[in-house]
This record gives C-alpha cells, sequence and structure tokens, in this order.
C-alpha cells in the first residue's frame, strides 16, 4: 500500500531513471495527446464504476486515474505543491 505522495516519488524516480519495462516510462514517453486520452479513459471508468460497480472496482478505477493524473503532472513537470496549493 502506498500514499499519493509515495506514487508520485516513485514515479519521479522512474522519470529520472528511465528503466527498461516502466510503464511510466512508457507513458511519458507517449506524449501529451496520450496520456491526456488516459486521464479520460479513467476519469470515464470511475464514472460508470461509481454508478454500476462495487466499492472494490470503484477504488481501483480511482487508483488508475490517480496514476494516469501523476503522469501528465510529471510530463509537464509539475509538483505536488503546485497542485496542493489550490487544495
Ligand atoms: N499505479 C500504477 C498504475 N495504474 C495504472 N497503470 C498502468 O495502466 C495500465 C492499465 O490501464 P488500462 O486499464 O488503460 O489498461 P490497458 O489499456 O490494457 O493498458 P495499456 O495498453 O495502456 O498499457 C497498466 O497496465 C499500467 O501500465 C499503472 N502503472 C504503474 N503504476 C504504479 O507505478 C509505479 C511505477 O510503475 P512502473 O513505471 O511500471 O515501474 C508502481 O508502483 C506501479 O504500481
Amino acid at each position: 500500500m502506498k500514499t499519493f505522495d509515495e506514487l508520485f516519488a516513485e514515479l519521479q524516480e522512474r522519470a529520472r531513471t528511465r528503466p527498461e519495462g516502466s510503464s511510466t516510462v512508457a507513458a511519458l514517453e507517449s506524449g501529451v495527446h496520450a496520456q491526456g486520452k488516459k486521464v479520460l479513459e479513467e476519469a470515464g471508468e470511475v464514472w460508470l464504476a461509481a454508478e454500476h460497480e462495487s466499492d472494490e472496482e470503484l477504488a481501483e478505477e480511482i487508483s488508475q486515474l490517480l496514476y494516469r493524473l501523476q503522469v501528465i503532472m510529471l510530463g509537464r513537470g509539475l509538483s505536488l505543491e503546485d497542485v496542493y496549493r489550490y487544495l
């Protein structure tokens, strides 16, 4: 189990070291258009899960959306603080 901040630190490390086989490196290299499509896709799945699926399935979809948002943040060079200051 990990927190949002811990996942972000892990993904920052992936972006820095670019290990082979990392899905994050592949997502970063796919570009902002593909990254944005993934955000929309996962957001739609969260919506559908909230209406029709179990709590567990909803939680899993939300985790994927959070991951995709972090990829967008990393791709644009945003830090957690850049976002948190608006919360
Ligand atoms: N939390 C996630 C995570 N959530 C979603 N995904 C990616 O999203 C995919 C599932 O999304 P989809 O439902 O869109 O499935 P898909 O369309 O079949 O996937 P693709 O064809 O787009 O690869 C997974 O196969 C992963 O590639 C994630 N990839 C990585 N993480 C975590 O990120 C960290 C770094 O991972 P790596 O970069 O792979 O080392 C680790 O802690 C991982 O657990």
